[in-house]
């Protein structure tokens, strides 16, 4: 790109910070935990050994330090895969667009981004209060469709098997798929669960739960939980990581999701310390990524 991105595109306020984060180029670090809750943030930067900058603008808080020698940000994104679109795209021109000159830099960085959330679990023996990998992210939301991007023919046959099995009315979702970052997920192993993460676009309805407003889908929860293609199965469902993986496909970014079971929709239980289960994943995680 030789044309430099318009105002209008590339948002900067008067201290040269992009519009949503409120971060400089130099206050990222290349290593980057995303936490849903804004309270999340500082659970994380409390284990860090320095915290150099906070820097908060509406839900998006981010921390940057370092834990030994190594520098990373923890950044909350809120709730959904339209707060995604925002957080990827801006973490991504704080690494790879020179802010000066407004174009994009010629050999772009690959940022490291983790998510430590919390996600329902489809599946019986998979308890609350337990860890759950990602290995692929498989969106009913409608973000990544605005994109262009490739599937690998891994991918294109794993989400044929999802069309096949998962009978959605065609109004309601088109759904997309992309794999975790192999790098990242051979780091978590040890006491992590694995298995295919589904993305919804709400909370209630598109997860299958029933208050007061009427299910479309009331055979959703269990057309999921009994998806099955050469051994891989569905894990659980949340609001971001099909968002995160499909972007990090766009943007060339190493991505992986991780989730603290709360909710266990099967044996219809919530975790009695939703918080606890958090902070464990956070100790555990960071150790691996510290290491
Ligand atoms: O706990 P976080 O990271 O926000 O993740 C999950 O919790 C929220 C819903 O309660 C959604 O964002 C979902 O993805
Ligand atoms: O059931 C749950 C629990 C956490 N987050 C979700 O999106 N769903």
């Amino acid at each position: 790109m030789t044309t430099p991105i318009a105002e209008s595109e590339l948002i900067l306020n008067a201290r040269g910070a992009i519009y949503h984060l409120d971060l400089r180029p130099e206050d990222l670090a290349p290593t980057i935990i995303t936490v849903g809750d804004p309270d999340r943030v500082k659970a994380v930067s409390k284990h860090f050994d320095e915290i150099e900058g906070r820097f908060q603008h509406r839900e998006f808080v981010t921390h940057t330090g370092r834990i030994g020698q190594k520098r990373l940000s923890v950044v909350s994104t809120g709730i959904g895969t339209d707060n995604i679109d925002i957080v990827l795209n801006e973490l991504d021109a704080l690494a790879n667009i020179d802010f000066e000159t407004r174009l994009a830099k010629e050999e772009p960085v690959s940022l490291r981004i983790i998510r430590l959330g919390t996600a329902g679990s489809l599946q019986e023996n998979i308890p609350v209060d337990s860890f759950v990998v990602s290995s692929h992210g498989l969106g009913l939301d409608n973000l990544l469709p605005f994109y262009t991007y490739h599937n690998t023919p891994e991918e294109l046959l794993l989400l044929e098997a999802f069309r096949g099995q998962i009978r959605m009315q065609p109004s309601a979702a088109r759904p997309y798929l992309i794999e975790a970052s192999a790098e990242l997920a051979g780091m978590f192993t040890d006491g992590f669960h694995t298995g295919i993460t589904v993305t919804c676009p709400g909370f209630y309805a598109p997860q299958g739960r029933h208050l007061r407003g009427h299910l479309s889908h009331p055979e959703l929860i269990d057309q999921l939980t009994g998806f099955s293609y050469e051994n891989r199965h569905i894990t659980n469902f949340e609001m971001e990581t099909a968002g995160i993986y499909g972007l990090g496909r766009v943007l060339g970014h190493e991505c992986l999701s991780i989730s603290a079971i709360v909710a266990n929709r099967i044996r219809k239980e919530f975790s009695k310390d939703g918080n606890a289960a958090v902070e464990s994943l956070i100790s555990k995680a960071l150790g691996i990524i510290a290491a």
